[in-house]
């Protein structure tokens, strides 16, 4: 072969070297002018080097920003496409707080990572008016709902245990309880029709994987190509025709008794439906309105209170001497006051016993999550530019010493004796982020919380409960992409019945 003949490959190869070397220049220029280089980076910070510790921070994110706590007020880590800005102190927070939506939003992180235009629809983000539906008449109805929630409760219960109420029975607990807890959803969403309906309740359990896990593969592709995806191998519009389908005739219904004067559902029944409907501006009063927020709120509540659920089994079967005291507490006041919200709401030690459950094992690694709309400068002058993502760094909080001394101990009582207006599960805390900071704190958590307490006084009184597998101590968390955490999906509780003995395994 005559050398010459190479020629036209190696200027090829010479001038596509060229093209990357000056690519890489202009990123590395432009990197260094962005504000964000000014603040210290947790993992490699250099153009290529990033990619890997984004790399490491898929699996092991929640280390990092544990890392980044230690030593920084204020850091980044490097995801595959951007940055990740944690902040870690109250000041912070308090910028956070006092921030409108123009410059730092919360809906354009949830519509980003969860894909909404493409896994639910775009017309969820017209307008927000559902969440006020959550702030107003869904919270002020909980007390009057609360016997509907125990019937479910029961049922929900009879459903996971099936008929055997003799000895200990294992279940999967994640399953069996996200099975509770959307049976509960439903209830009192909807009512018993579709409560206790399998295969709704099921729909609307599986949503969160399908925008949670559908919504991470969207992100990764071009925008023209998202449409076929979703509805050809996603199957979000076939979800969505299901669910207006189970809501389609009990909607037509109520429709039967509209006001003449306001179009507003009269003497329906008081539950999500009638509120979402009879809270929709007139442009939203259609059946396809109501379903895409019945579902997106179906997500916010489900898994988030299954979760936190899972986490309290799997604590009282692990530290089994607080059964006795908690059953104490739950007898006495339930024997004096009965089964009402009110009656929840004084269950103290309960509350101390789901807050640790949260605190120490269910806390995310990154919370207050916000996308900078504008160019944002903090109060100590940081400034960070617009379409960065910032996060504050939960977890790290939740297990700093200086705030709960001996972080690492389960201790079930920890808050009992604290002032209840920062300390009790409902409190919003900059020291403890649970339920989010500021105007976009879970406004659900009044619901999620009476839910919860009201689950496990019902399953105290009726069951005992044990690890299934007795030896091999508390199930571990799960990641996901390194700082969402998961109680283990696949670890089994035993339940047995307060009085008999038989083995039975159930799993949802
Ligand atoms: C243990 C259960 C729950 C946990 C841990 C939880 C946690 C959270 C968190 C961390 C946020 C973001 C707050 C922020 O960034 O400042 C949030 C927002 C929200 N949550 Fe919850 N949540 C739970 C249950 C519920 C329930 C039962 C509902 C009822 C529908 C609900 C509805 C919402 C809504 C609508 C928002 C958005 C608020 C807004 O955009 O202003 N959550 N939740």
């Amino acid at each position: 072969m005559d050398f010459t003949d190479l020629l036209p490959n190696a200027t090829l190869s010479t001038s596509a070297l060229a093209l990357a070397v000056a690519f890489y220049v202009m990123v590395l220029l432009r990197e260094r002018k962005s504000p964000l280089s000014k603040i210290p980076t947790v993992g490699a910070s250099g153009i290529i080097t990033s990619r890997f510790s984004a790399m490491k921070a898929f699996h092991q994110g929640h280390a990092m920003i544990q890392e980044g706590y230690e030593k920084y007020t204020i850091f980044k880590i490097p995801r595959f496409f951007s940055w990740m800005v944690v902040i870690t102190g109250r000041e912070q927070l308090e910028d956070i707080r006092k921030a409108s939506d123009d410059f730092l939003s919360f809906s354009a992180v949830i519509e980003h990572a969860a894909q909404l235009d493409y896994t639910i629809s775009p017309k969820l983000r017209a307008d927000y008016f559902h969440i006020n539906v959550v702030r107003g008449p869904m919270t002020r109805n909980i007390g009057a709902r609360f016997p509907e929630l125990l019937d479910e409760i029961d049922k929900a219960l009879g459903d996971v245990m099936g008929s055997t109420n003799k000895d200990w029975v294992s279940i999967t607990c994640y399953s069996s309880v996200a099975h509770i807890v959307s049976r509960l959803s439903a209830r009192f969403f909807v009512g018993s029709e579709l409560s206790s309906n399998a295969r709704y309740t099921k729909i609307m359990q599986d949503y969160v994987e399908h925008v949670m896990k559908n919504g991470v593969l969207l992100r990764l592709m071009p925008n023209w190509l998202k449409p076929y995806i979703t509805s050809g191998v996603f199957r979000s519009h076939a979800r969505l025709h299901e669910v207006e389908d189970f809501l389609r005739p009990i909607l037509s219904k109520r429709l039967e008794h509209l006001d003449n004067n306001s179009s507003d559902i009269v003497d329906g029944p008081n539950d999500m439906l009638t509120w979402l409907w009879n809270s929709a501006p007139e442009a939203h009063r259609t059946l396809h309105d109501v379903a895409i927020r019945m579902i997106f709120l179906n997500i916010a509540a489900i898994h988030t209170t299954a979760s936190l659920l899972t986490h309290v089994l799997f604590n009282l079967a692990t530290y089994t001497s607080y059964v006795k005291p908690l059953r104490e507490e739950i007898s006495d006041i339930i024997n004096k006051e009965g089964w009402t919200k009110i009656s929840m709401e004084k269950l103290k030690k309960l509350d101390s016993f789901v807050k640790e459950s949260q605190r120490l094992h269910g806390s995310e690694a990154a919370t207050v999550a916000r996308i900078v709309h504008r160019d944002y400068t903090f109060s100590d002058g940081t400034l960070i530019p617009k379409g960065t993502h910032i996060v504050a760094s939960g977890r790290a909080i939740n297990h700093d010493e200086r705030y709960y001394p001996n972080p690492q101990d389960f201790q079930g009582f920890r808050f009992l004796d604290k002032d209840p207006l920062k300390w009790q599960m409902t409190a919003i805390n900059p020291e403890d982020l649970a339920f989010g900071f500021g105007r976009h704190a879970c406004p659900g958590r009044f619901f999620a919380i009476a839910e919860v307490k009201a689950i496990v006084a019902r399953l105290l009184l009726e069951y005992d409960i044990r690890l299934t597998e007795e030896g091999a101590g508390r199930p571990r968390n799960d990641w996901f992409t390194g700082i969402f955490v998961s109680p283990n999906r696949k670890a089994s509780i035993s339940l047995r019945k307060r009085e008999g003995r038989e083995v039975t395994q159930l799993s949802f």
